[in-house]
């Protein structure tokens, strides 16, 4: 398999007033194309700051990232947009669905930008959400807003798929059932998903573990025979 993803030397630090937070101290590792990777580490590990700057919402204060054939790391303020625009799907802990839009408007306005969209229809259907088009948000339980978040962001057909703790509003079974989702969207369509969680039992079912402790990378795990989500137990 190709590379994809390549974190070369990658420092992040934040100045907050007189202080400078080290949240990524020198950060390598390598994910290849269509793999499902899984970002572990306790709370302020720099998870979040790993996957802010994979998504070009965030920028590293030094070192190289290199998605595809492109150096992110040297992309203006412009292609960064547009980068994050057509290239990356995010799924967030808490959904940010657009309230006063309903399921399929949610998923269409996102993918209105991109040239290389899905169908919505289609993608929701995928995710199991066929009788729920019409609905607003509020009128969805967790687990359906987060599949909507979820076919909001596959629908761009997007070149990388990052999720920031997924299943943390939710509970286990619910839970269980997006990461479920997640790893069928991977299969299915070969899409490399980075998913950051502190659920160190979710591990098996990765391709790759990436360990993160103190803005540092502890370990990196190649799982030689992955697990279904249905078969781990936490
Ligand atoms: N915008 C910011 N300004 C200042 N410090 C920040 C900012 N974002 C993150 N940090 C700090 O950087 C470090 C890494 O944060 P990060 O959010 O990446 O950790 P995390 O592993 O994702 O944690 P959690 O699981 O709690 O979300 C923490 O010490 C955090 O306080």
């Amino acid at each position: 398999m190709k590379q994809l993803i390549e974190f070369r030397n990658v420092t992040k630090e934040y100045n907050v007033g007189e202080v400078t937070i080290k949240a990524l101290a020198g950060v390598d590792f390598s994910i290849l194309e269509g793999e499902f990777v899984v970002v572990l580490g306790a709370s302020g590990a720099g998870k979040s700051t790993i996957l802010n700057i994979l998504g070009g919402m965030d920028t590293a204060s030094s070192g190289q990232v290199i998605v595809g054939d492109k150096e992110i790391t040297r992309f203006n303020e412009k292609k960064l947009t547009q980068y994050r625009g057509e290239k990356v799907g995010f799924v967030f802990q808490f959904y940010n669905l657009i309230p006063n839009l309903n399921a399929l408007e949610n998923v269409e306005f996102a993918t209105e930008v991109c040239s290389s969209h899905l169908d919505a229809k289609d993608i929701l259907t995928k995710v199991g959400l066929q009788h729920r088009l019409k609905n607003f948000p509020s009128q969805l339980s967790g687990g359906e807003q987060q599949r909507v978040a979820i076919a909001r962001a596959v629908a761009k057909n997007p070149l990388l798929l990052l999720c920031d703790e997924p299943t943390g509003a939710l509970d286990y079974v619910t839970g269980k059932s997006v990461l479920k989702l997640l790893q069928d969207l991977n299969k299915e369509t070969n899409k490399c998903v980075v998913l950051v969680t502190h659920n160190s039992a979710i591990a098996p079912m990765a391709d790759k573990v990436i360990k993160v402790k103190s803005g540092m990378i502890e370990s990196v795990t190649v799982n030689q025979e992955k697990q279904s989500v249905e078969g781990i137990e936490w």
